[in-house]
């Protein structure tokens, strides 16, 4: 099958979170398959060049249709640790893509109607007629729109959508202008309740929405995000959208590349390790320790965090979670970045306030080198989430033998199992500790159980990080999984 992503991440060489490991992660594995599948990103001038292999010019002057006149855009390609990619860059004074970050311009919405514009223009003047384009969250949201709406007329009548929601809470909202700037134009149309009409605000029109109505299949990312996306309020306003479409919405999991997310072959850790060899796991501490100054304290048990620090990924119990962990006589590492400045200016107060203390750093920005050494050297990763449609770093905690501690609530449900208190797994088929509410005391107790087990019952904490280890997170049954949808949708 020939499969087009449409995106506006793939790791490594653009990635703000978890987007990006999927788009690369998926596209890798469905290669192996014996699939075909290009790659379709915005050029930005703040992507990870280093990772392209060699970058070519593959159109000149696109040209791309937008209010009335058109966008010249030229359109490079390269390879990105193996996967071919085509990088559209805009030549006009908007300067979409030169903006030094990949999100968070007032201007996004036009940002990204254009990308998706471009996207299909480029699709159509050089013939290329993918069985399926897959493409994710609101910044693609109007690729079906236009697909379906303009596209179709001009020879792609026979290209089937599959669109995939990383994240409800960020929708894609614009004015009438977006309809003015892409050529859908029609204004009474569109702002309909049964196509792109916001579901509360009916002066706007909304993207997310947009590639719900239109795609031919819609999925978030794991089975239980799916169910609260449609039946709870984790929808962000879209459950009844999805309720209406429920025929074509699924949950489908996560995976986690194994190729760069594996103690065994890892680069950027100095002591590689499997579950044979899971002594060598705490060479990775040391290192760990040495590396951002924290005292060599064997007594000690180190606890992690990584992610983007917004409300999402319940911030003020990651707050909380480093004061907690400092008060039971335990190491803590937070990785993380934050957009918002509020939360920003926050955490850095606390890196400041922490920084001589030899049992606690923060490291405030992206750093994808650091976060193999540390969910390689931390022996427990936690993810408080207040929503979590998949969640990566519980995955990738649970291969590197890093047990975590999460919330439970969307993708957090289907992978971590209550070493104490899951009912349907078996004691030998527990993988960590989850707890449910989001205030302080539920977090402690969680944290609480693991850190006791560290101490007191050390083999018992082992048994637990190996049953964690022997759990399968690769793309093998999600590749299988998408390959199924799109093959669903492409003979219907
Ligand atoms: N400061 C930092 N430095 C280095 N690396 C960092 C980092 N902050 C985060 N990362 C890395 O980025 C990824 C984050 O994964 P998440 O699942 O938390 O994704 P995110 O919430 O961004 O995305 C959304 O999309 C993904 C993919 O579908 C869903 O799993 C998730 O639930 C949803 O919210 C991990 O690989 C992590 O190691």
């Amino acid at each position: 099958m020939y499969i087009v992503q449409v995106a506006s991440e793939c790791a490594p060489v653009i990635k703000a979170g978890g987007l990006g490991d999927v788009v690369y992660g998926l596209s890798r594995e469905l290669e192996i398959r014996g699939n075909t599948v290009e790659i379709i990103l915005p050029m930005y001038d703040c992507m990870r060049y280093d990772h392209i292999w060699g970058l070519h010019e593959a159109y000149r002057d696109l040209s791309v249709p937008w209010y009335g006149a058109a966008i010249r855009c030229d359109v490079f390609c390269g390879w990105v640790h193996g996967r071919l990619c085509f990088f559209i860059q805009p030549k006009s004074q908007d300067n979409f893509f030169n903006r030094g970050i990949y999100y968070g311009a007032s201007d996004d919405n036009m940002r990204f109607a254009f990308f998706s514009k471009a996207a299909l223009e480029f699709l159509l003047r050089t013939n290329k007629r993918p069985d399926v384009i897959h493409c994710h969250d609101w910044q693609t949201g109007l690729v079906p729109v236009m697909l379906y709406e303009i596209y179709k007329w001009h020879g792609m009548a026979n290209q089937r959508v599959l669109f995939t929601i990383h994240n409800f809470k960020h929708q894609g909202i614009g004015g009438v202008d977006i309809l003015w700037a892409t050529g859908l134009n029609n204004e009474e149309y569109y702002f309909q309740y049964d196509r792109l009409q916001d579901n509360f605000n009916p002066f706007v029109l909304n993207f997310m929405k947009g590639g719900i109505v239109y795609a031919n299949h819609v999925n978030t990312v794991s089975p239980h995000h799916a169910w609260e996306a449609h039946y709870g309020s984790e929808g962000y306003g879209l459950g009844h959208t999805l309720h209406t479409h429920s025929y074509k919405f699924s949950g489908i999991l996560n995976g986690v590349d194994y190729d760069i997310w594996n103690p065994e072959i890892d680069k950027y850790i100095p002591a590689k390790y499997t579950a044979e060899t899971l002594e060598n796991k705490v060479k990775n501490k040391k290192a760990l320790r040495d590396r951002l100054g924290l005292r060599h304290d064997p007594e000690k048990p180190l606890i992690c965090y990584i992610g983007r620090l917004d409300e999402q990924k319940g911030v003020h119990l990651v707050h909380h979670a480093i004061y907690h962990a400092l008060l039971r006589g335990v190491q803590f590492v937070l990785l993380g970045s934050a957009t918002e400045r509020g939360i920003n200016d926050w955490f850095w107060h606390e890196k400041n306030f922490l920084y001589s203390n030899p049992d606690a750093h923060l490291e405030l920005g992206f750093n994808e080198e650091l976060s193999h050494l540390i969910y390689a050297g931390a022996d427990m990763i936690v993810v408080p989430s207040n929503f979590e449609p998949c969640g990566l770093t519980q995955m990738i905690g649970l291969k590197y033998g890093t047990v975590p501690i999460v919330r439970g609530v969307g993708g957090l449900v289907n992978t971590v199992f209550d070493r104490d208190y899951d009912e349907n797994h078996p004691p030998e088929k527990r993988n960590g500790y989850v707890f449910q509410h989001t205030d302080f005391q539920a977090l402690e107790s969680a944290m609480d159980r693991a850190i006791g087990l560290w101490r007191y019952y050390p083999e018992e904490f082992e048994k637990l990080v190996l049953q964690g280890m022997a759990y399968d997170y690769s793309w093998k049954d999600p590749g299988a999984a998408y390959l199924g949808v799109y093959e669903y949708i492409r003979h219907r």
